[in-house]
């Protein structure tokens, strides 16, 4: 018997093959006499059965899957991450799921039926890529001909710093704080801060891992070197090591539950979500102050009380104060759900009506972002493509992680429109106070005083933004977390230095992946980058291969109406393409288990952030393109009034019972 079923598999279209028909002309002979050919065929079919053993083990966590699809933005598969499989084989949890709940596990396990892991929180970025480093495990990336890479300090220097464009954006800032707060959902990268003062250390005590990449600066710094500084304090960042899970080459961990889900507001672990939440009407704990309500305070050991921080799903939403102004907002707008919800179904209980709202507020943030804002980013003409917006199905295959390459390169690129000042504005439009941006970071207690938390968002709706440009800010590239006025750190040069600590690509790798013909000198550049700053980099770097991803993504002229260059837009889009055709819970994506009903999905979809903005603050009156700067004047044609406009009707979630 067991011979015949070798017989058949080895039967091509009916007909026998020659070693069967071979056999079947002898069958007169004893059986010891087929020894070999027995012993051939055995091999021959356990090397088969093995190969396909081991594919469909493969298939199973290939997490290289996403590029098959046929959406995705890689067009040259050489160039593919061989990598990403390494945590699934050697660290991955187990987890036990029920497919069919409703809602989002807090870490974002079982989304994926076959990858229950995927875009879980402290799972890694997965890379596009294959890691860059000059040993090809950790040490950072040099230059093609040996020598060290310029000092990242030394290209903000000469390529960036003194290029500052006026010209005011059509845009408002609150496009710039909505990218940030979508930045703190999908990517957090634990940064190795061990106390010590690097730049000192490295003096006085040798090197540790987390001191090896501080930033050289150059002894005629225009800024630096009037205070006599040399070295830029940078640690770099912790990865899977510190995570219990040794891999080769450096493999970086997501501290946040990579779906856009609100993990920012609710947190990306059991843990936090249950310290952050009342358990009664299924709220947010928060404090009333001045008749307002905020985040609960941190534990934070200060000697004075009055300079607290605010406990939230993200511990950077105390790094500037217009992100802790939208963990206000969203927790206002939570409490304000649950609230409503109740007012509907009295007779859910707190955790039904956590869920729902923590549900509902999740969906609205995806809804926001794809519909108001990355129009904007990635230009209305490209995001009309259904890369974008597609077919609303769930695809399984598709990996929701979120990509080193976005992470610490791409969406970064948008620190360009981080504006310098912030305006404050009052209930008649009046500026009352202009704040830097670099003055008032980790101190959010400042938002409670008096009216600044209305008024900064005021502020941030009526201020035009930063235009996208080649170069961030002077203050964020001088003074970010000064402590005493004088000297800080620099962004651009944290965010070049994060790449090579993080192993990205250079450029040249990034323009191949996205389709874009790979630059053989300097002068192929041209295409996409102006010719001054094409000269700059040959000063800079000694060949094209070794330009780091975020210059070039920098220098990249935006094409048509998108506020970045073609390199970084296609990782964007990548990201959020598969963010949202990867996460089964994804608001419009049909099939999902407790999908939204049509009627909720109709309100879902007619709500934007001026709906938020009307339900948690006294501003009263709003431009119809939220992002978009409009004339303060009470009258203005484009503003419409929070009583007349913003309702929201919950009614469709009301349950109905027999
Ligand atoms: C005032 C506004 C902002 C400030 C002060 C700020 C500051 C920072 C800082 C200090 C880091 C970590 C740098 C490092 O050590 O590597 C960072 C990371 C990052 N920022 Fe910003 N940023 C701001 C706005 C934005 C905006 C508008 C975006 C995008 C639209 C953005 C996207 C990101 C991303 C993706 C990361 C990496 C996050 C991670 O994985 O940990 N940021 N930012
Ligand atoms: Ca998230």
């Amino acid at each position: 018997m067991v011979n015949d079923i070798v017989l058949e598999t080895w039967t091509k279209n009916g007909e026998r093959t020659g070693l069967i028909r071979h056999r079947n002309d002898e069958d007169t002979k004893p059986l010891h006499a087929y020894r070999s050919q027995i012993l051939v065929i055995f091999m021959i079919f356990s090397v088969l059965i093995i190969t396909f053993l081991l594919s469909v083990i493969d298939f199973w966590i290939d997490d290289d899957q996403f590029v098959q699809s046929q959406h995705a933005i890689v067009k040259n598969k050489d160039h593919l991450a061989m990598k990403n499989r390494e945590y699934f084989y050697q660290c991955a949890p187990i987890v036990s799921c029920d497919y069919s709940d409703k809602y989002r596990t807090s870490n974002g396990t079982c989304n994926n039926p076959n990858n229950p892991i995927w875009g879980s929180s402290n799972t890694p970025f997965i890379r596009l890529v294959d890691a860059h480093y000059s040993d090809g495990i950790s040490k950072l990336r040099t230059s093609s001909d040996g020598e060290p890479l310029p000092s990242a300090r030394e290209i903000q220097v000469k390529l960036f710093l003194n290029k500052q464009i006026r010209i005011p954006d059509k845009n408002n800032q609150l496009l710039m704080q909505w990218g940030q707060f979508v930045a703190h959902d999908v990517s957090n990268l634990a940064i190795d801060i061990n106390g010590e003062d690097c730049c000192t250390y490295k003096n006085e005590l040798g090197v540790s891992r987390a001191c090896e990449a501080t930033i050289k600066i150059p002894i005629d710094d225009p800024v630096y070197s009037k205070y006599n500084i040399t070295c830029m304090r940078f640690t770099r960042a912790m990865t899977s090591n510190n995570y219990s899970c040794p891999l080769q080459p450096l493999t970086f961990i997501d501290d946040a539950s990579h779906f856009i889900d609100g993990s920012q507001i609710y947190g990306s672990n059991d843990y936090v979500v249950s310290k952050l939440r009342s358990f009664t009407g299924g709220t947010l704990i928060s404090v009333l102050d001045n008749n307002q309500e905020f985040c609960p305070r941190s534990s934070f050991n200060s000697s004075d009380t009055n300079k607290y921080l605010y406990n939230s799903g993200d511990s950077r939403a105390n790094l500037n104060l217009g992100i802790a102004l939208f963990h206000n907002m969203f927790l206002r707008f939570h409490n304000y759900v649950a609230f409503k919800l109740k007012i509907e179904n009295s007779l859910w209980s707190d955790e039904k009506l956590y869920q729902e709202s923590r549900r509902f507020v999740g969906a609205i943030i995806q809804h926001i972002t794809y519909t108001q804002f990355l129009p904007i980013i990635l230009g209305k003409n490209y995001t009309k493509d259904e890369v974008l917006y597609g077919n609303n199905k769930y695809d399984p295959t598709v990996n929701p992680s979120t990509s080193q390459e976005f992470s610490t390169g791409a969406f970064r690129v948008l620190h360009n429109i981080i504006p310098a000042q912030h305006r404050f504005i009052d209930s008649n439009y009046t500026t009352v106070q202009i704040v830097n941006v670099t003055d008032w970071m980790n101190c959010p207690y400042l938002l409670q005083q008096g009216s600044n938390y209305d008024q900064l968002l005021r502020g941030l709706l009526s201020t035009e933004g930063r235009l996208s440009q080649p170069s961030y800010n002077p203050l964020i590239s001088n003074l970010m977390f000064h402590s005493n006025n004088l000297i800080g750190v620099d962004l651009l040069s944290y965010d070049i230095q994060r790449g090579r600590d993080t192993g990205l690509p250079p450029y040249n790798k990034m323009r191949q992946l996205c389709g874009l013909p790979v630059a053989k000198s300097f002068d192929d550049l041209i295409d996409i980058i102006p010719i001054d700053d094409i000269y700059k980099l040959e000063t800079l770097y000694s060949s094209v291969d070794d330009i780091d991803f975020i210059v070039g993504a920098l220098l990249e002229t935006p094409e048509n109406d998108a506020l970045v260059g073609n390199t970084s837009r296609c990782i964007i889009r990548d990201f959020f393409y598969r963010s949202r055709v990867g996460d089964r819970f994804f608001y419009d994506n049909n099939g999902q288990s407790g999908q939204f009903s049509k009627n909720q999905l109709e309100i879902i979809k007619s709500i934007n952030l001026d709906h938020i903005i009307c339900t948690t603050s006294s501003v009263d009156n709003l431009q119809k393109n939220i992002f978009t700067k409009v004339d303060n004047g009470w009258y203005s044609p484009m503003k419409w009034s929070c009583s007349e406009k913003y309702m929201i009707d919950f009614k469709p979630w009301k349950e109905q019972y027999d």
